[in-house]
């Protein structure tokens, strides 16, 4: 469906993209993460094909991307944060009906706009809308002719928390029916909820190519297990580790599933057993802070 392969891009002196590579099947669900200016944006504009990688390349629906033709582009949509494209005289339900009138089978605009909560503003122009009502516009336009792949670069910045679940809520549904897209965010809630992969981007790098949990499980990270013990002692395997307060035992634990089974077999007398587990953030962080480089996936090309 997708695939980039050793993409680099310079701005003059600045290298936004060093060799990246990486391919989208039919039906995946693709969030790009990583810090301001490490070459997101960058990356779905040549995927997209409005951007000349410096070299590499880049093919969608086996294509290369700049050289896709009208017909190609009708299967994709966009939203891009300064490729706006509205009408501004326009009424919201009279954009949704121009743009759907290029397809051959649009959603229907009502569909899409309580799918949006947009329907109380169906009658309103696009110059009266307020930034996020706009935003959710340009996903409507996005959407509205049934596209094979989508590119989202941050769909959901500055979006209130309802509108964000209810377009979780769209594209999951739209994902299930077997579209593709490919979304950047600095939401790691946004990541953990729509990513089946994270792409993570760094200085231009890919430092890790896989799914949420992969990518958790390689920040190296530990689980945290705690729990309250009566009498007896701890077997040694877990003392050495285990910092007491009161009756109150906290173990960080690289191999949870180890030390829980150490701790059940122990035969000790426990109470209120709790495991918290590195969340998504914590991984992002210590990966990108570390800059290890943990590609999960075989590259493309
Ligand atoms: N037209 C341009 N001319 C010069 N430099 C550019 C241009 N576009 C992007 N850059 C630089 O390339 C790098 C990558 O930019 P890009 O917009 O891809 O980052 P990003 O990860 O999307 O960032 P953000 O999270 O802030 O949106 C940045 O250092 C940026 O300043």
């Amino acid at each position: 469906m997708v695939e980039a392969a050793s993409l680099e891009k310079r701005y003059g002196s600045v290298h936004a993209l060093r060799g990246v590579s990486f391919r989208l099947e039919p039906g995946e669900r693709a969030v790009v993460l990583g810090p301001n200016g490490s070459g997101k944006t960058t990356t779905l504009e040549i995927l997209g094909g409005f951007l000349q990688p410096s070299s590499g390349r880049a093919w969608v629906f086996g294509v290369e991307s700049t050289r896709l033709s009208p017909r190609e582009r009708r299967y994709m949509g966009f939203v891009f944060q300064d490729k706006p494209g509205l009408y501004p005289e326009l009424s919201v339900r009279e954009t949704l009906e121009l743009f759907g009138g290029y397809y051959p089978s649009p959603i229907p605009p009502v569909q899409l706009l309580e799918g949006l909560g947009l329907a109380e503003r169906q009658n309103r122009r696009v110059r009266h809308l307020s930034g996020g009502e706009r935003r959710r516009l340009e996903l409507a336009v996005a959407l509205v002719g049934r596209p094979r792949l989508v590119f989202l670069d941050e769909p959901t910045t500055g979006l209130d928390p309802e509108a964000r679940q209810r377009i979780w809520g769209l594209l999951a549904g739209l994902a299930q029916n077997g579209m593709t897209f490919i979304l950047t965010t600095h939401s790691l809630e946004e990541a953990e909820r729509l990513g089946q992969r994270v792409l993570l981007l760094k200085d231009g790098e890919l430092l890790f190519d896989g799914p949420p949990q992969t990518m958790i499980a390689r920040s190296g990270l530990p689980h945290r297990i705690s729990f309250r013990k009566f009498g007896e002692h701890l077997p040694p395997s877990l003392a050495s580790r285990a910092v007491a307060d009161g009756e109150r035992f906290t173990l960080n634990s690289l191999r949870p599933e180890e030390d829980l089974l150490a701790l059940r077999e122990s035969g000790l007398d426990l109470a209120d057993l709790q495991v918290r587990s590195p969340t998504l953030e914590e991984a992002y962080l210590a990966l990108v802070r570390g800059g290890v480089r943990v590609q999960d996936a075989t590259p493309a090309g």
